[in-house]
């Protein structure tokens, strides 16, 4: 386990989107390029059709720069909200909804998906539709009770999470107390998305060393228990390719669809 976590300063200060699309996402590069984006997209692919996860909002948390995620989910919310810590990733997210010349490049994840659907769209015509869902880009801190503070965002339906709460939790209790939070942002009956890796102790963006919380499977269902949830769905998925385990080093994918209470 990591002997601290990152601080809030140094995600201000060194985060850099830039180094982080570059290091994980560049088409068949990065490296979560391949067994991560496939495990993300097919676990979503699934949930947002035959899972029947549908509704009003989609809320995104801890979107960072990227939008893999939230491909399918444009199919099946008529609203998608997406937030992060940082102003640069926000910053870096507007680039590719406002088709700012400089943004990343999603075209390859975005056919993938597409392929997902059996083609029922053209990719353009895809990441037209995602574009026109996204509502707000929101200020997140996972820290705090109401992570939206000041702002109150209305329960929605499906709160979706990727790769982010193992950042700012130094433990699964404090793990534990994100979700108990998370209570308030979702509707009675509302779903839960939470994808990730298990036993990492770090990741790097460029040259700059970020901690990971280091989750192992047990106490990571027991959280979402504890935390008053219904697990519906759990994933568990090995990392097959070790090859860059100097950048980051998780071990496993986890896909976990819990719901709220009614
Ligand atoms: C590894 S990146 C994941 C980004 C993206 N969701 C993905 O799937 O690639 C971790 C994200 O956690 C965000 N983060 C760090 N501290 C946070 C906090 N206190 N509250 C919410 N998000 C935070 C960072 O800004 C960053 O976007």
């Amino acid at each position: 386990m990591a002997a601290h976590s990152t601080s809030q300063q140094t995600y201000i200060d060194k985060f850099n989107p830039k180094d982080y699309l570059q290091t994980y996402y560049v088409a068949g590069e990065g490296m979560l390029f391949g067994e991560w984006t496939d495990f993300a997209l097919q676990n979503l692919h699934e949930t947002f059709t035959k899972g029947g996860v549908r509704g009003d909002t989609l809320l995104d948390f801890g979107t960072g720069p990227t939008i893999y995620q939230l491909i399918s989910a444009c199919e099946v919310f008529d609203k998608i909200i997406v937030s992060d810590f940082l102003e640069q990733n926000r910053a870096e997210f507007r680039k590719w909804l406002n088709k700012d010349p400089d943004a990343f490049d999603w075209t390859h994840i975005i056919k993938c998906v597409c392929e997902l659907e059996g083609n029922r769209e053209d990719w353009e015509k895809k990441a037209t539709k995602l574009r026109s869902k996204v509502k707000e880009v929101l200020k997140c801190d996972a820290l705090k009770r109401n992570p939206y503070d000041p702002i109150v965002v209305p329960p929605v339906d499906c709160l979706l999470s990727c790769l982010c709460l193992e950042a700012p939790c130094k433990d699964i209790k404090s793990y534990c107390e994100v979700l108990k939070n998370f209570q308030s942002l979702i509707k009675p009956g509302g779903h839960l998305l939470i994808l990730s890796g298990l036993n990492a102790t770090f990741y790097y963006v460029g040259k700059t060393y970020f901690s990971s919380m280091t989750t192992k499977k047990e106490e990571l269902e027991m959280a979402f228990k504890e935390a008053g949830y219904e697990i519906e769905k759990a994933v568990y998925t090995p990392r097959i390719d070790k090859s860059k385990m100097d950048v980051g080093d998780y071990d496993t994918h986890y896909f976990i669809h819990a719901r709220k209470p009614k």
